[in-house]
């Protein structure tokens, strides 16, 4: 297991690469902890597999270099940077029994008989394999070789870091969830570092302790999950966590007061606000209520989706979304208010600090 340190990592896959847009992973500088759960998200063509690719070695970044505990390995081989990594699809060998998949890393490196046995029947157990483990690999379903891929990369108890490239992308959705909390459960027993890219938020938020999300070639936000939902640093994430996102609404901000449309909203802090770039005021769909009293809006459309309900409206002649519980009452004529303490003020797409959260208010 090991600390990854990517010291002002830049890639771009051509060599005449010069402005920013160019590059496919602009810069990346950050720590990531030693026996950390980091789950990266993104849409695709974001940077995802690049960035996974420079920590295993795949690929050599253009700018910057990368440590496992300290050491140097940007110029070290996939193989001498002891990782294993579990791709998308499996990769099983048909005609080897289970175990003997299983078994095969540890062979690879003439680890003793006797530990190879004791460390795969761990493995069978973790996996929920154990049954099945004298069969040949040929007659297996996706999943269940998909399992074996996963615990292939498990079974070495000494690498720096597992890596997984979207592993749950063939299993059907029912085993996607076993499978998900599972591997929480086998990242609490073993303690390794563990990268997953996905671009599924649900598959992010279960599995890691920090979610790493990239947005057109850099990270824009590395947090918990409830940090990602309660304090997007980006539109991006605010917009890209949650189901309906965050709403976002062109505003102007004078001390603890923003306007939007012909709205005065009172703020429950003054955003610092140092250029003239765009600004947007956010609130999630979660912390707005319909009642008799606030501010005017139209309701468009209210979908039921069983515990909740999604209202669709249209506030100063934006879009608006609402999430209210299945037996909250929308009054006729309802009225819009916005929990003061959930508003966000972002400018050119970053959230603006306060005045009382900078003094640690
Ligand atoms: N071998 C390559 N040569 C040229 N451009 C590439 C290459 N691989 C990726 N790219 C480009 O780099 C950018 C980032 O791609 P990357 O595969 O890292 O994104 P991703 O977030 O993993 O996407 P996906 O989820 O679709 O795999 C994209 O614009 C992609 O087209």
């Amino acid at each position: 297991m090991a600390r990854i340190s990517l010291e002002h990592i830049r890639h771009a896959y051509s060599p005449r690469a010069k402005a920013a847009g160019d590059y496919a992973l602009k810069e990346v500088h950050h720590d990531w902890e030693d026996g950390g759960a980091y789950a990266l998200l993104g849409p695709s063509g974001c940077g995802k597999t690049t960035l996974l690719n420079i920590i295993s070695g795949l690929l050599h970044p253009s700018d910057g270099r990368i440590l496992f505990d300290g050491r140097d390995v940007t110029e070290l081989s996939t193989e001498e940077r002891n990782i294993a990594q579990v791709f998308q699809f499996p990769v099983v060998y048909d005609t080897m029994t289970v175990f003997d998949n299983l078994a095969f890393p540890l062979r690879n490196r003439k680890v003793p008989e006797a530990e190879v046995e004791k460390r795969v029947n761990e493995i069978l157990e973790m996996t929920d394999l154990a049954g099945m483990a004298k069969r040949r690999a040929q007659r297996l379903t996706a999943d269940q070789k998909q399992k074996i891929s996963l615990g292939r990369g498990l079974v070495r108890a000494n690498v720096n870091a597992i890596l997984f490239d979207e592993p749950l992308t063939v299993i059907d959705p029912h085993m996607k969830w076993v499978l998900r909390s599972q591997l929480k459960r086998l990242h609490r027993q073993s303690r390794f570092t563990m990268v997953y890219v996905t671009h599924d938020q649900t598959e992010a938020l279960t599995f890691a302790d920090k979610v790493v999300v990239m947005h057109d070639g850099q990270i824009v936000q590395i947090g918990t999950p409830a940090e990602l939902f309660e304090r997007p640093s980006h539109t991006f994430v605010g917009y890209f966590i949650g189901s309906p996102g965050m709403n976002f609404m062109p505003a102007s901000v004078e001390g603890v007061t923003a306007r939007v449309g012909d709205q005065t909203i009172a703020l429950a802090n003054a955003p610092i606000l140092r250029s003239d770039g765009k600004i947007e005021l956010g609130i999630r769909p979660e912390f707005i209520k319909l009642g008799r009293d606030g501010m005017p809006v139209t309701i468009n459309k209210v979908e039921d989706i069983g515990r909740q309900k999604i209202v669709r409206a249209t506030f100063c002649g934006q879009p608006l979304s609402i999430v209210l519980a299945e037996d909250d009452d929308i009054p006729t004529d309802a009225k819009v208010s916005f929990d003061q303490h959930a508003i966000g003020i972002f400018s050119d797409s970053w959230r603006v600090e306060n005045r009382s959260s900078r003094q640690g208010g």
